[in-house]
């Protein structure tokens, strides 16, 4: 086979498209996004600035940062007759299913659906209604009243707000939107090559980020993050916890939280960070015993495997003590992540060329019917 035609299973390491919006830089420890440290932005940003930077390659201005603000809160009710779709769906389906279900749903109140005018009009309505489909399906599901934005606090604090019910304090909102901004942009994972390949024949938005749920609900992918607070309840304990990875990785079972396609043996930097917010929120609400299971699985994982914590090891227990329910973990994933993959489907647009690769054919031939 020529260099055209070789086979990556996975495609591991294949570059499948050009960008300019991120790239992880695994040597120099950096995941650069348009120029700019992810890390760094999430300790001094919000992740309003990160949505002008990724649509536009720059931070706002004050100004602007107040008119994106304005512009999301208008946008941020769920209309009566997707209630009515939301509340029909039945009791046990999943947030994620309930997300994909209310996106594709919005396709058909877009009177310029597919014509790709006002893009960006249509990504900021998108940006407001997801989170407001994210808490309000759950509450349907769960038939408890939706909780209605409150105009006095910031996109990220009512997102909390309505999947909570509670006002968070300023450590909790600060935390919650720095858990967005390290979920908003992550270069070409599996749900963002979705939606480009959905975008790269010419199909919509909607459609594009309905492929990337289905994609990002998997526990290779963002399901991973609901799978170790599962875990980490039912360890228990530092000792139950060892205990249970131990036995997970003598049945030769994957360690959810743990190992990366890209980073493979070093730690994912967005969960160092998480860390660091896990160890604020445990102080505050003392609750260091969860703190410590986690550093013990950490250590365990290290050890017995020369694995590291991805991002979802630490964003899990970060939201438990925030006070959110469990299967609401992976749609807020998503919902931070709608940033992203609505700027590489833009990005895509812009300069397309229809995805369509080979295969390598391992079946017979020569067969006759
Ligand atoms: C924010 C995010 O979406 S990050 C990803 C979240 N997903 C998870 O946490 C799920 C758990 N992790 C995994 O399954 C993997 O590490 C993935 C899917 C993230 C990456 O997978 P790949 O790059 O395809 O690597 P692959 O699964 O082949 O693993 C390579 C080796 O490490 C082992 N390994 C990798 N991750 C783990 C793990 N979490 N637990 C135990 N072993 C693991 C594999 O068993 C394999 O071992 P082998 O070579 O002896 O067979
Ligand atoms: O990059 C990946 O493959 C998965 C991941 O960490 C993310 O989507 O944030």
């Amino acid at each position: 086979m020529d260099k055209m035609t070789t086979f990556q299973p996975g495609l591991n390491g294949v570059i499948a498209a050009e960008t300019k919006l991120s790239y992880l830089d695994v040597e120099a420890e950096e995941i650069v996004i348009r120029g700019y440290d992810l890390i760094e932005l999430a300790e001094k940003q919000q992740y309003i600035d990160l949505i002008q930077l990724l649509l536009h390659g720059r931070l706002p201005t004050l100004s602007e940062q107040q008119e994106l603000e304005a512009a999301l809160k208008e946008e941020a009710h769920l209309s009566d007759s997707l209630v009515e779709i939301l509340g029909k769906l039945p009791k046990g389906t999943h947030p994620m299913d309930a997300l994909r279900t209310g996106i594709s749903a919005l396709a058909g109140y877009d009177k310029n659906l597919g014509e790709r005018i006002n893009l960006e009009k249509t990504v900021l309505r998108l940006l407001a209604k997801i989170p407001a489909i994210t808490a309000g399906s759950y509450h349907l599901l769960h038939q408890q009243s939706i909780v209605d934005p409150d105009p006095s606090l910031s996109y990220s604090a009512n997102f909390l707000y309505r999947l909570t019910g509670r006002t968070p304090d300023e450590q909790e909102a600060a935390i919650f939107d720095q858990s967005l901004m390290v979920y908003s942009e992550h270069e070409m994972p599996n749900s963002t090559f979705t939606a480009r390949v959905i975008a790269s024949t010419n199909s919509d938005l909607y459609g594009a980020l309905t492929g990337a749920v289905a994609s990002l609900k998997g526990n290779l992918h963002g399901g991973a993050n609901e799978a170790v607070m599962h875990m980490l309840l039912e360890g228990g304990s530092v000792e139950g916890f060892r205990r249970l990875l131990l036995d997970k990785l003598s049945r030769k079972e994957k360690v959810m939280g743990f190992g990366h396609r890209v980073y493979m043996k070093k730690m994912d930097p967005r969960a160092a960070l998480m860390k660091e917010a896990l160890r604020k929120l445990a102080a505050e609400k003392d609750r260091e015993d969860l703190l410590a299971c986690c550093e013990a699985g950490e250590e365990l994982m290290k050890e017995e495997k020369g694995l590291y914590p991805n991002l979802d090891y630490y964003a899990a227990p970060v939201y438990y003590l925030l006070g959110i329910p469990i299967d609401l973990y992976t749609p807020i994933f998503f919902a931070a992540r709608t940033l992203g993959i609505c700027a590489h489907v833009t990005e895509q647009y812009a300069d397309n060329k229809l995805f369509r690769p080979r295969v390598h054919y391992t079946g017979p031939r020569g067969l006759h019917p």
